[in-house]
């Protein structure tokens, strides 16, 4: 079992061409009000249907199977699955000898001894993340009153015009090709003190969540890799009152691991779904020769587009993380 955290424990399961995708969360505390209804807005946010995404289309209505008692949360673990309903498994039938570069097929082989479901990337498909944007749900539910979050893709391609993101995946597309992107979540009304250096930093374990989401490359807070161009001069967040409030914010919300009280401001680069139209040549194992491959399935042209409410939460996830009830 796949399991993360202490406060706030999730232990994630299920194949994307599989019955079903789950997750379980321990450390859910009773007393919660909780319905499918509350998960359908941050659900939405990561479903297929605009242009750029997927055209496999799921329902994604969960099934609240364990925790929940008369509308309130128990204390008992609370469990959450969905179905695959729209699953396309013969389009898998080659890769899974005849490697898709930069997917997890190849390792997944190995890692697994040949015995890993290869339909849809298996237990490595992004189909996972209905379960972790639940999970993001319920912490929300969590975390103290007036926390905010503000998720948004700021580049896709290159391009950091939001205008001309239709063009850019349009472009994409026409070539049968990927783009990546990069998103950022800012979080306002986080208390100063969550954290818990050295190991469960408050960036540690953002990272740690950030880094478990498929196609994730790279992550920063702050100022990230700008500012180790600059100098301290200009890097250093001068602070104004007693309750840490800074008049810049290149920390990014975070020092010494602890959360400052000012907003968190977090990027997560995606890179560019692996799985394109275009002929690529890459490894087979059927003939042991580097040949052509045509990819089937049903892909995004951008990670980022439903990846965003991804990103939100890792963070809600990790933020829930430092919170004893
Ligand atoms: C929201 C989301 C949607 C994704 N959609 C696709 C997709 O349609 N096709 C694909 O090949 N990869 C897609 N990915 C990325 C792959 O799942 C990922 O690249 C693969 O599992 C290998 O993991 P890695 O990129 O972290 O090494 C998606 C990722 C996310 C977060
Ligand atoms: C199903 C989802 O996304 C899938 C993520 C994915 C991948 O390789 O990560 C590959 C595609 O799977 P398929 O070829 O079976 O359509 C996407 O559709 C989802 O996010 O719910």
């Amino acid at each position: 079992m796949n399991i993360f955290g202490h406060n706030f424990r999730l232990a994630i399961w299920g194949e994307s061409h599989g019955p079903q995708i789950g997750i379980s969360i321990d450390g859910v505390p009773a007393g919660i009000p909780l319905s499918a209804e509350d998960f359908e807005a941050d659900l939405a946010r990561r479903r297929s249907g605009a242009r750029g995404t997927t055209p496999r289309r799921e329902p994604d209505i969960p099934q609240i199977v364990s925790g929940l008692y008369n509308g309130m949360t128990t204390g008992a673990p609370l469990t959450i699955e969905f179905a695959n309903t729209d699953t396309h498994s013969q389009d898998y039938a080659t890769v899974a000898r005849h490697y898709r570069p930069s997917h997890a097929d190849l390792v997944a082989y190995h890692r697994f001894n040949g015995f890993n479901d290869p339909r849809g990337g298996g237990h490595f498909s992004a189909r996972l993340t209905v379960a972790f944007v639940a999970a993001g749900v319920v912490a929300k539910k969590m975390l103290p009153p007036g926390i905010a979050f503000d998720t948004r893709i700021t580049e896709i391609g290159g391009c950091t015009d939001p205008a001309r993101f239709d063009e850019v995946l349009r472009a994409a597309a026409a070539d049968r090709d990927s783009v990546g992107g990069i998103i950022e979540c800012r979080v306002q009304g986080v208390p100063l003190g969550l954290g818990q250096p050295f190991f469960d930093s408050a960036e540690s374990l953002i990272a740690h969540l950030l880094f478990a989401v498929p196609a994730v490359k790279g992550v920063e807070f702050g100022s990230g890799f700008a500012g180790a161009r600059m100098r301290g001069s200009q890097n250093n967040d001068p602070l104004l009152d007693v309750e840490g409030t800074t008049a810049t914010n290149n920390a990014g919300g975070i020092n010494g691991g602890i959360t400052n009280g000012n907003e968190i401001v977090v990027r997560a680069a995606v890179k560019p779904t692996p799985s394109i139209g275009r002929e690529q040549n890459t490894y087979n194992l059927a003939t042991d020769k580097v040949e052509p491959l045509t990819i089937r399935g049903r892909h995004d042209v951008c990670v980022a587009l439903r990846g965003a409410v991804v990103v939100e939460a890792a963070v809600a996830i990790a933020l829930a993380n430092f919170i004893r009830h």
